[in-house]
């Protein structure tokens, strides 16, 4: 039985559906990433869990107990808000310590508790300081606390690293996938940054207007994404209209397909592409159309080229950059290649 289970989730406002029969489960000490653009309804999905939006249908399971009906407080659900919301005019340890003070816990466990908690996030020394003296990165490790403190079954955190400078947010984001692992809490976390859900999850959970895409490892999303939408959201990809031939794709043989002969769209990523110079073979072996360089732009180990290959956009391809090497100059001839044709998806026209 999975720890978290959200089954067939349903809630409008007003005659806007933002949730449209969500279903989830969560394993005990997985973390689980909801991804999608903004407004596709992951915020209210995660409040539906802790208990602060009541769905319209749909059942709410934790550890096996339907939480469905239960306030917030009665659920061992804990919750760190995008903008931390700490208590300005308390110091760090009233923070923490407030929780458990709501619950009147005694004195004594309440001071043990809150220094285990500080210690936990590595704030152990800055306990009588108040916010506005903290860093961005110590005021989130504060609202991390204050939340592990009440010793929550579920953690989830609503885009925990949107306050924080890109430094900042990488070393936080190693930091807090580490504590989870170390306490095996099982955890939510929204975001529509693709690169930290990568990061941070066990699983990602794709979400679209009100449904989810796709719900898998972060490596299986990005090697084998179930459509056109989700391929663009998680990682960069071509997608082309191509057409099939006797199992094949035209332009591109080496990638063959098991679907009827007719139009279809062709999923790439640019660097599973390469190219060389003038009309031959790159040297795969897997030859696909000719081309034309449009724009060409180093990034020091790689470049990322923008190819006229006779598709209506311009073909994405990202090459491994040797040391001293130039790119080509925009209007060269080049050969496109297939790096591993079966990496490439062959997917329905339009099933976007
Ligand atoms: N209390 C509410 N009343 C009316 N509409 C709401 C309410 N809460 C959310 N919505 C609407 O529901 C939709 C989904 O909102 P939600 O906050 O869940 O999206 P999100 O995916 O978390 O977006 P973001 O990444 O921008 O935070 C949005 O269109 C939003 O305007």
């Amino acid at each position: 039985m999975p720890h978290i289970v959200m089954e067939s989730i349903t809630k409008s406002y007003g005659d806007v559906r933002v949730l449209d029969g969500c279903s989830l489960s969560v394993e005990k000490g997985q973390v689980m990433t909801l991804l999608g653009p903004s407004g596709c309804g992951k915020t209210t999905l995660l409040r539906t869990l802790a208990g602060f939006v009541e769905p319209d249908a749909g059942r709410v399971l934790v550890g096996g107990i339907d939480i469905t009906a239960l306030p917030p407080n009665r659920r061992s659900v804990g919750y760190v808000f995008q903008n931390y919301a700490l208590f300005p005019h308390l110091t760090v340890a009233e923070n923490v310590a407030y929780g458990l003070k709501v619950r009147r816990r005694p004195a004594p466990e309440i001071k043990e508790r809150v220094a285990r908690a500080l210690q936990t996030v590595s704030l152990g020394p800055l306990g009588d300081r108040y916010p506005a003296q903290l860093s961005g990165g110590q005021q989130q490790r504060v609202a991390i606390a204050r939340v592990l403190v009440l010793e929550p079954d579920v953690l989830l955190l609503d885009e925990p690293f949107n306050a924080l400078d890109a430094k900042l947010r990488l070393s936080m984001q190693t930091e807090l996938r580490k504590l989870i692992e170390r306490l095996g809490i099982t955890s939510i976390f929204v975001t529509h940054d693709q690169s930290e859900a990568m990061m941070l999850s066990d699983q990602v959970a794709v979400m679209r207007a009100g449904t989810f895409e796709q719900v898998a490892p972060p490596l299986a999303i990005y090697d084998r994404p179930a459509n056109p939408f989700v391929a663009t959201f998680i990682g960069r990809a071509n997608i082309l209209p191509v057409g099939l031939r006797a199992g094949a794709v035209v332009g591109f043989p080496a990638v063959v397909a098991e679907r009827p002969d007719g139009p279809a769209d062709l999923i790439v990523r640019p660097e599973n592409l390469t190219l060389a110079a003038g009309r031959i073979d790159p040297g795969t072996g897997q030859s696909g159309p000719p081309g034309t360089v449009l724009f060409a732009i180093a990034q020091g180990p790689t470049i990322e080229y923008e190819v006229d290959a006779g598709f209506p956009e311009p073909l994405r391809v990202t090459v491994g950059r040797r040391s001293g090497e130039v790119p080509l100059a925009a209007g060269s001839p080049v050969s496109i290649g297939v790096i591993d044709p079966a990496a490439c998806r062959v997917i329905e026209r339009g099933a976007a």
